[in-house]
């Protein structure tokens, strides 16, 4: 063996300490042996040409070239799925999130055709009626035309029924008027518009026959498709430098009466007919928000995946990393001995296992609620958008949180760009933002909860997501505790219905003292947002709790074991991290919390030996990585000596500067 292809000497003992069978782990998460064979076939085609090396790292770029090369690499990317993997896979698997993750092994930040793929396709195939897909898909899916979704604008990202942009309808020609009438209106933010789109989904104000009807989504061709000019009456330009996605020219876009065919309005949900008559199908009225539903309901799995290649660099580069000594003299210790690293680091591995399993199920329950609205029913719409919108809001925010503890548990090392920990938190932390801010969506889901109270408050049953609310009002006092997986659910199950309870009186005794809904409503947001945090605390750990059940019944009895010391970790830990909300609304002791941090700690001492082999079951491709300190190999410290001789500032011994500056300054009297 070389030293390039050498294991590191703590890493192999790691993985000889590894009891458990870690190709069974890596097929659970994957959602079965076929998915994992599937994605690893995809990953080879796609990535064993090697086409992700960079001669210069991308963060040494100017903003032209760095944009240059994010589009060379998106072309060799999109022809190699369009030549070869789909060959192999089938069309079907166009927009799968294997092919989004195989593409990270080419950008460090991000393709600028990331929102063509995640967006604008999927708001033709939402939005678009079959005649409309016909005439678009193929396009857009052969990469004829590249698009953008232009939603937010320069005044208003949250509040989307306060957006600007007109969009008149003219009976004389048969065509939508595009208008942006003040800077506010300005679309801003949209992804690959600034420089890559020749195609948008845009949406506006919808106004025909003098009557407004509200936010509709146009598609909009803005640029010549041989010039790549902007057409006349379109403004469009990049918005400027961004703490991360700084290769997905995100852009600015206005309109100066701008035309386009009737037909450009997308039209499943609602029509304008040729004399200017608004025909609306009357399923739901929120059915045109449809593509952020399904962009939510994926930003869980991102967040799992984004999370695993964190937790998977940090674990490595412990068992790599020597520091300190514990007795005078001694060897040192392998940082992941300390039990402070084990609790910055098993969490992060029980979260993305929790996520991606919360993420299939969100998965599921969406196809299943889409199967059910092509039928024409729309009951279960709102408990998905409740569901999506927390559970968008809390899988980003936490492993926002935890790819941060990931990048502290490196140390210094992790603060360099080359362990690609400071992309991913850049990524990341942005997802907690886009496609509805956090707070946004935990009102959002609190207006479903307050509801839900209520229906159960006059004796009907509710939906399955919130079926505890029915418990709450059968049983009386605190829950009892009982530390079981079982019995811990139930008890956070009881801290969301307590929570949700207390808003609702909140809210009808500041109607009682005179306020009116609204204002009884906004003061109560603070109690609201943390009662939409505990309800969906408890969907996830249910659902990871039920999921880890079911998958491990036919596992060998290492896998179940040691994926159950993980669930068991997650749900101790959540107990721990909430003993105020616990103390209040169940019945658990001092003494009880005692037992938990045993409990705690002792699972961290179980879970140590695996440590490098759970993240190993990650499965993930040192190409995706693309971090000096996770790679399998473990060669840390001989990555990181690479990456320097790929720094420009030392191709010379002297930098000039030293002349110009440096050296007169030295040279000048005071
Ligand atoms: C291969 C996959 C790759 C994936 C990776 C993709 C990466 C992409 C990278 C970047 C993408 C970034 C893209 C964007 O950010 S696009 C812009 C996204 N913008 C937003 O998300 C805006 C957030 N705001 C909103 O959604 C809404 O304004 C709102 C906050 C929900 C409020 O809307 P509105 O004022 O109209 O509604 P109300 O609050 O009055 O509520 C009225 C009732 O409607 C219900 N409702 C609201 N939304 C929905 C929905 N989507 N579905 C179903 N029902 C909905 C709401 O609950 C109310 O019901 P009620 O019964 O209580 O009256
Ligand atoms: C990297 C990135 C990529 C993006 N890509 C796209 C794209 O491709 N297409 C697109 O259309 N958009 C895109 N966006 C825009 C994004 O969707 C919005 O920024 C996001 O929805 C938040 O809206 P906002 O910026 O208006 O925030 P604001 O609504 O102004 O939020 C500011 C603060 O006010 C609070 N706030 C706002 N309203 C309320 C309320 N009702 N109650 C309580 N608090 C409130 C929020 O919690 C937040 O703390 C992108 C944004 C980013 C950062």
């Amino acid at each position: 063996m070389t030293s390039k292809n050498k294991i590191n000497e703590d890493l192999a003992n790691e993985r000889r300490k590894c009891n458990f069978n870690i190709e069974e782990v890596t097929y659970i998460l994957d959602g079965g042996k076929e998915k994992t064979l599937q994605r690893k076939k995809i990953e080879d085609v796609a990535l064993n040409g090697g086409a992700s090396v960079d001669d210069i790292p991308e963060e040494y770029l100017s903003a032209r070239e760095r944009y240059e090369n994010a589009i060379r690499k998106s072309c060799i990317y999109t022809n190699i799925v369009k030549n070869e993997v789909l060959e192999i896979t089938g069309i079907e698997n166009y927009g799968s999130p294997v092919l989004r993750r195989t593409g990270d092994a080419f950008f460090k930040d991000i393709s600028p055709f990331m929102l063509h793929l995640g967006m604008f396709v999927p708001s033709i195939i939402g939005q678009c009626t079959a005649e409309q897909q016909a005439t678009w898909l193929p396009r857009a899916l052969d990469m004829k035309i590249i698009g953008a979704y232009a939603q937010t604008e320069l005044g208003h990202g949250t509040f989307i029924r306060g957006l600007e942009t007109t969009a008149t309808y003219d009976p004389e020609t048969e065509e939508f008027v595009l208008h942006s009438p003040t800077i506010t209106s300005y679309k801003w933010w949209a992804g690959g518009l600034g420089r890559t789109a020749n195609h948008c989904t845009v949406v506006a104000q919808l106004y025909t026959q003098g009557k407004c009807h509200g936010t509709h989504l146009f598609i909009v061709q803005i640029r010549d498709l041989e010039t790549h000019m902007p057409l006349p009456g379109v403004k469009v330009g990049e918005i400027g430098p961004r703490m991360g996605f700084n290769t997905a020219d995100n852009g600015f876009l206005g309109f100066n009466n701008y035309r386009i065919p009737r037909m450009n309005m997308m039209m499943k949900n609602a029509q304008v007919l040729k004399d200017g008559t608004y025909v609306k199908a009357a399923r739901h009225g929120k059915l045109t928000y449809g593509t952020m539903v399904f962009v939510r309901v994926t930003l869980v799995g991102e967040a799992s995946f984004n999370l695993a290649k964190a937790v998977t660099i940090a674990v490595r580069y412990s068992a790599v990393r020597r520091q300190s000594e514990l007795r005078p003299g001694s060897i040192e210790p392998q940082i992941l001995d300390y039990p402070t690293q084990q609790h910055k680091l098993f969490i992060c591995i029980a979260t993305a296992h929790a996520f991606q399993l919360t993420a299939s199920w969100l998965w599921n329950t969406f196809t299943a609620v889409q199967a059910e609205m092509k039928k024409g029913n729309v009951d279960t719409l709102p408990e998905l958008h409740a569901l999506s919108s927390c559970l968008k809001a809390l899988s980003t925010s936490d492993a926002t949180a935890y790819i941060e503890q990931c990048r502290f548990a490196c140390g210094g090392h992790g603060y360099m760009l080359s362990s690609n920990l400071p992309f991913l938190y850049a990524f990341v932390v942005a997802t907690r933002t886009y496609e509805g801010d956090y707070t946004v969506l935990l009102l959002q889901t609190a207006r479903f909860l307050v509801k839900a109270w209520e229906q159960a408050e006059s004796g009907k049953v509710v939906t399955p997501t919130v079926a505890y609310l029915n418990r709450h009002f059968t049983t009386n006092g605190k829950m009892i505790w009982d530390n079981s997986p079982e019995g811990i659910i139930r008890v956070f199950q009881s801290v969301a219905a307590g929570k949700i309870s207390l808003c609702v009186r909140s809210i009808r005794n500041r109607i009682t003292s005179g306020m009116d809904h609204e204002d009884a409503w906004l003061m109560t947001t603070v109690q609201l947002v943390n009662a939409a945090e505990a309800h969906c605390r408890s969907v996830i750990l249910h659902t990871y709790w039920n999921e880890i059940v079911r998958l491990t019944k036919h596992s060998s009895d290492n896998v179940k074991t040691v994926l159950n010391q993980l669930v068991m970790l997650y749900l101790t830990y959540w107990a721990l991290e909430r003993t105020g909300d616990l103390l209040r609304y169940s019945t658990i002791s001092e003494n009880d919390i005692d037992l938990l941090q045993r409990q705690y700690e002792e699972l961290l001492v179980k879970i140590r030996p695996n440590a490098v082999g759970l993240v190993d079951a990650f499965d993930i491709r040192d190409e995706i990585l693309q971090s000096t300190l996770g790679s399998y190999d473990g060669r840390v410290y001989e990555r990181l000596m690479e990456e320097v001789q790929k720094n420009p500032l030392n191709k010379e011994p002297v930098d000039p500067s030293f002349h110009k500056y440096l050296k007169p300054l030295m040279k000048s009297k005071i």
